[in-house]
């Protein structure tokens, strides 16, 4: 069985201050709701974040990464950096990382293989953008994204990272994809990580849905049997709100 994720993605929003009073909010909240809760900040805050949440259960995550350890990458923040305060998670292609900042599928890859390599768990975007869909192309564009996103991965990587499907046009423009079309595009990319690898390795992954999640929709997304959680942008950022989003996943786990 999977657990259910509920991972936030703050963006660039809250400073150190403003994300260590979310943390205290929430943590009052969220206590052992059997869903693997995961809060993706800003780097400037994750080392106190990580710090405030040791023993709660509430994972830390970064929301990017570069693939090396070290080097001449101004600017940039490695995976050592992130493991040496703590964090366990990491963003990895992003829609809006691949947009405005032009990563490639190539660099998808090597994050996502330099995280797991350092003991982080990456959470791999995929999605299309609505051009992509009006024209029919959903299915293919995912299919290319996720298969060099996890290309030269052993079986026992695969099962350990998260996917996430995020369709571009539903990212914080309020218009969620259905639970239907956000379930079939995630069984598409359970069938491709089985053709790929086995059937076992695809039972195993964790596939979220991420775009326009709120309260009012979470039920219906989790009422799919192949959404096996939700990252979620603006919903994320008031701790009420993303308290009843991990509330719902958890009761959601209770039935499953
Ligand atoms: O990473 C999160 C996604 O970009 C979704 O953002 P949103 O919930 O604001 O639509």
């Amino acid at each position: 069985m999977r657990q259910p994720v509920i991972a936030g993605n703050w963006k660039m929003y809250k400073t150190v201050k403003e994300s260590l009073e979310y943390l205290s909010n929430f943590q009052a909240e969220v206590k052992n709701e059997g869903v693997e809760t995961v809060l993706c900040a800003p780097f400037l805050a994750l080392s106190a974040l990580t710090e405030k949440a040791e023993g709660s259960g509430i994972g830390i995550g970064a929301q990017n990464m570069h693939w090396e350890q070290e080097g001449a990458y101004t600017g940039e923040i490695s995976p050592t950096m992130l493991k040496a305060v703590n964090v366990s998670y990491v963003i990895v292609g992003h829609s809006e990382r691949r947009t405005y900042f032009s990563e490639t599928d190539e660099q998808v890859r090597l994050k996502t293989k330099s995280a797991l390599d350092h003991d982080l768990i990456p959470i791999v975007c995929v999605g299309e953008t609505l051009e992509e869909r009006e024209n029919g192309n959903t299915q293919e564009v995912v299919h290319q994204q996720v298969v060099e996103a996890i290309q030269g991965l052993r079986s026992k990587e695969v099962s350990r990272l998260i996917l996430a499907y995020e369709p571009v046009w539903a990212i914080g423009t309020g218009r969620s994809a259905t639970e239907k079309d956000a379930g079939d595009v995630i069984q598409w990319i359970r069938k491709i990580v089985a053709d790929q690898y086995d059937q076992q390795v695809a039972n195993e992954v964790r596939i979220l849905y991420g775009g326009s999640v709120k309260p009012a929709n979470i039920d219906s997304f989790l009422s799919n049997q192949d959404i096996d959680g939700a990252l979620v942008g603006g919903a994320s950022l008031d701790p009420d709100t993303f308290t009843q989003l991990v509330k719902a996943a958890s009761r959601r786990g209770d039935e499953r």
